[in-house]
Parts: C-alpha cells; structure tokens; sequence
C-alpha cells in the first residue's frame, strides 16, 4: 500500500480534504476533488476498500459477499462504470420462476405477478398502486417536506398495510419486497413513509417489485472492483489502509480555523472532513468539540437491518434444465427470495439467496451446521432436491464485521425520517457526511453512495471557489 506511516506516527500530513472511508461515496468524493486539483488523504479501517461492496475466492468459487446488483435507474453508477471502462452483464431470468404459498404449495409461473389467487393478485396489484401514487407525489427529495410526512412517518408499514387491505397474502407479498427485501427490518420497525423513500429512491414501488428491473445486471469483475478501479486512478499516497479514525477535532475558533483528524497510524490536518461511513457508526469517531444536540440525537435514531446473503454453488445450473429461471419468493418460506447468481462466463451454477431481520435472528442462533441444513432445505423447496448438495457454501454475515455492523444499510425507526431528514447532510463546521444511507435516488445502494460522495465533494468546491 502507498502512504506508508508507522503506527504512532506523530508526523502531521496536511491535505485540503480528508476523508473518513473508502467505501463507493469516500472514494467518488476523493475522485471528485482530485478532479479539481484538491489534496486529498482517504483512511480507511479496513484492509481493503470497497467497504460493503466486497469480492472473495471462497473454495474456488468468486462470490460477491456485498453488493452487487445494477438497475436501469442508476445513471450515476453506470455513467461511472463507462468513464472507467468496465462492463455489466445480465442477471440470468430465462425460465419460470417458483412462487410459495403460505400454505407450503408449490407454484410455477411466468410473468411479474405471483400466482397468488385472483382475489389477492388484485389486492395486491391495488395497493401498490396506492404506494405508486403516494411515491409520485412525495418524491424522492425531500419525503420530510411533504405536507403528509408526519402522518406516515408515525405509522408503522404494517399498520399502514392493514389500512389498505384485508388480504393476509397480499400484505405478506407486498412486504417481502420492502421489509425482507430492501430495508432487512420487520415492516413493524420502520414507517409507511420510510418504504415510500425506499421505493422512491427507485423511481416507483413498482419498479422495486419488479427484479427484472432492480435486480437487472452485474459488474464483470464484482462490484468491488469499483472502488478498486476508482482507488487505483487516485494519486499515488492517498488511500491509507487500516487506519481507523478515532478522533475529529475541530474548532471554528481555532487560529487556522482547521480540522484535525487522527488515526492509530495517520494525522491529517485539513480545511473540510467528510465522514463517508454509515450513520450508525458515526459514534465510534470522538468529535471534539462534541456534535451539537441535534446531531447527537439524530444519530441514535437510524439502525443497520439484517440480512444474510446466502450463496450455494453447483456443478452446473441444475434448475435451468428443468426450465426454471432460478427466481423464487415465498413470505413464509426461510429464504423469502432465491436468485440464478452464476457468474459470467461460469459453467457452475450459483445461487443466492436472503434470509431476513427476524427470521435471521432466529437463524445465527443456531449452530452453523443446523443453519446451513435449514438454509439448503428451503433451497430445495424452490428448486428441488439437488439443491441440498452444494459444491461451495457460504454465508455473508456483515452484521459481525466491525466496520458495518449490519446489511444492507441503515435507516430511521419510526417517527425519525420526518424529524431528521431535513437536518442529516447538514455540515457542522468542516465536517460533512456522505454514504448510501443518507441519499434520496439510489438509496441504500452503490448509486447513491456515489451520488452522496460527489454531492459531498462539489458543496466543498463550490463553497471554496
Ligand atoms: C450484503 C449486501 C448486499 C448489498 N446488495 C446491494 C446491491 O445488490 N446493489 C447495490 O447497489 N447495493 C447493495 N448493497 C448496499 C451497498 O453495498 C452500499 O449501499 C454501499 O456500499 C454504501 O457505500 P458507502 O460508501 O456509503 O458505505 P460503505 O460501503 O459502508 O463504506 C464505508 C467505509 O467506511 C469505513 N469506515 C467505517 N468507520 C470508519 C472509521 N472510523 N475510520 C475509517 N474508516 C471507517 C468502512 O470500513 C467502509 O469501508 C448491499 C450491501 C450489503 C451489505
């Protein structure tokens, strides 16, 4: 690594910007800067950048233990893909996808509905339409704005559910896709209007329901290789691994009027700090002086879901000959959705799958091995019995690494977006905050850590001319 520094260097580096983490947003900010001839130092805690977007070689296998999935929608991401020169390729969807009912039944179908009976297909196609309007005439802005925030933001999802119908099916349906699927929170956890931020950060509800769209296309390479390539194209010196920042001081006083900010292994000193790391770890850095009131109290109102990303690899795509696509979702089964994740230009077959908030509570309680039986067994319900005997498993588990502390991203509890939202890309002094948890398009995902790490990055130029 470039920028070596001796652990309990008192040797000061002075850059114009600093940068707390090198996940997609601490890097598009550095990117961004550089671009404009500022001097930049990102540290990082990790060994390795990229942050939740990750690639490893587990028992010969390339998985992508993080994030991964491009849609149509995310210009910013696939604009960037273009500058760097990298390529995307398609999720495999050839073939019907298996649906399972509550009930335990199996059902194959073609299409975007689930078979789920007359009755409940048109509940649901009902009240996703009700979501639909409510996300075109909130927007993905500024949801806290909007003359109905409160109203929303103090109902759990659940409850809003149950006002809009009385079918069971489609309320479980619907919320696989919001709760299980894209916040990782039991959708009595979160507020109507936090799944209307979420779908509209996708441009509608029906686009996030529909993965033919959202989960449309994959990086060659992984979707780490993003932050690799991004990393790779900064000066020379200023990425700085396993770096930790401890401490943030500044003081608007101070003669120089400057930001100090110290690692185990770096001190920078600079004019602006941006913190690109995810909101519930902001408390891990000590800010001195302390943040004012708003942020403190801010701060400890935004969670990490749960979810873990479960990947099986075979000798080859078993489920393709039997005309399956490899797509499946059941709100009841443990695996509440099932994809055909094959790497490109793989003849194995890979499939991953998502076990969610509390239903993955239940299962880290469990030993490893029972986790694993359990995990396979509803592998085989979508897809049949040879699912049971993967030649390569492996579980992502993000809640237990340090510097993320949960999947796939963090959001307000009930009641906090319309409190907070206005106030939470507010700078405080030289300090700034980008991450994919606090943007309005490409929420929670790469897209918008990317937005976020640029938008960061212009304020500061622009408001140094
Ligand atoms: C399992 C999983 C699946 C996902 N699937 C998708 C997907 O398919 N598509 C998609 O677009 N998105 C997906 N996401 C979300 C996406 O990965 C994130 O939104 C994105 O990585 C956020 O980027 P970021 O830069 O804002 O934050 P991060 O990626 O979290 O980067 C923050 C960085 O800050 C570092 N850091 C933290 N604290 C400190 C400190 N004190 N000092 C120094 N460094 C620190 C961390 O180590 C990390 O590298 C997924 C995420 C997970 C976990």
């Amino acid at each position: 690594m470039s920028g070596t520094h001796v652990i309990g260097s008192d040797e000061i580096l002075d850059r114009d910007v600093v940068i707390v983490g090198a996940g997609p947003a601490g890097l598009m900010a550095a990117r961004t800067l550089q671009a404009s001839g500022r001097s930049v130092a990102v540290l990082e805690a990790r060994d390795r950048v990229g942050g939740r977007t990750w690639s490893r070689e587990i028992d010969g296998a390339f998985l992508e233990i993080g994030g991964q999935w491009v849609s149509p929608d995310q210009t910013e991401l696939l604009g960037l893909l273009d500058e760097l020169g990298m390529s995307t390729y398609p999720r495999h969807r050839e073939g019907s996808s298996v649906y399972l009912a509550a009930d335990g039944s199996r059902h194959e179908f073609n299409g975007d509905m689930f078979p789920a009976g007359e009755q409940t297909e048109a509940e649901m196609e009902r009240v996703i339409a009700a979501l639909d309007k409510l996300v075109a005439e909130i927007g993905v802005e500024r949801p806290w704005a909007h003359p109905l925030a409160r109203e929303l933001d103090t109902v759990t999802f659940t409850e809003w559910l149950r006002q809009q119908t009385d079918d069971e099916a489609a309320r479980e349906n619907i919320g696989i896709f919001m709760a299980g699927g894209m916040l990782t929170k039991p959708a009595h956890a979160f507020s109507a209007l936090q799944a209307v931020l979420m779908a509209a950060s996708a441009g509608s509800f029906s686009n996030l329901v529909d993965e033919d769209f959202i989960l449309d296309r994959r990086v060659v390479g992984g979707m780490q290789s993003v932050s690799q390539n991004i990393a790779a194209a900064l000066e020379e010196g200023t990425v700085f691994l396993e770096t930790p920042v401890r401490t943030i001081r500044w003081s608007e006083d101070e003669a120089d009027g400057r930001v100090l900010v110290r690692s185990e292994r770096v001190t920078v000193r600079a004019d602006h700090v941006i913190v690109a790391v995810p909101p519930n770890l902001y408390s891990r850095i000590s800010f001195e002086p302390a943040l004012p009131w708003l942020q403190q109290q801010m701060h400890q109102h935004t969670s990490m879901g749960l979810v873990i990303k479960v990947h099986a690899v075979y000798e080859r795509p078993f489920w393709r000959d039997k005309g399956l696509s490899g797509t499946g979702f059941g709100a009841k089964e443990l695996c509440q959705e099932v994809y055909d994740n094959t790497n490109h230009g793989d003849t194995r077959g890979t499939l991953v799958a998502f076990v969610s908030d509390e239903v993955a509570d239940g299962l880290f309680r469990q030993p490893a091995e029972q986790r694993r039986a359990a995990i396979l067994r509803s592998l085989a319900n979508y897809l049949g019995e040879e699912a049971l005997e993967p030649t390569v498993y492996f579980e992502s588990d993000f809640a237990s690494e340090e510097w993320t502390r949960g999947a796939y991203a963090a959001s307000y509890d009930l009641g906090g977006l319309h409190r907070y939202g206005a106030d939470q890309s507010t700078p405080v002094g030289p300090i700034s905050w980008a991450c994919s948890d606090l943007a309005a398009e490409g929420y929670q995902h790469v897209d918008g850590a990317l937005r976020q790490g640029r938008r960061a990055a212009e304020a500061i130029l622009a408001a140094n001319g």
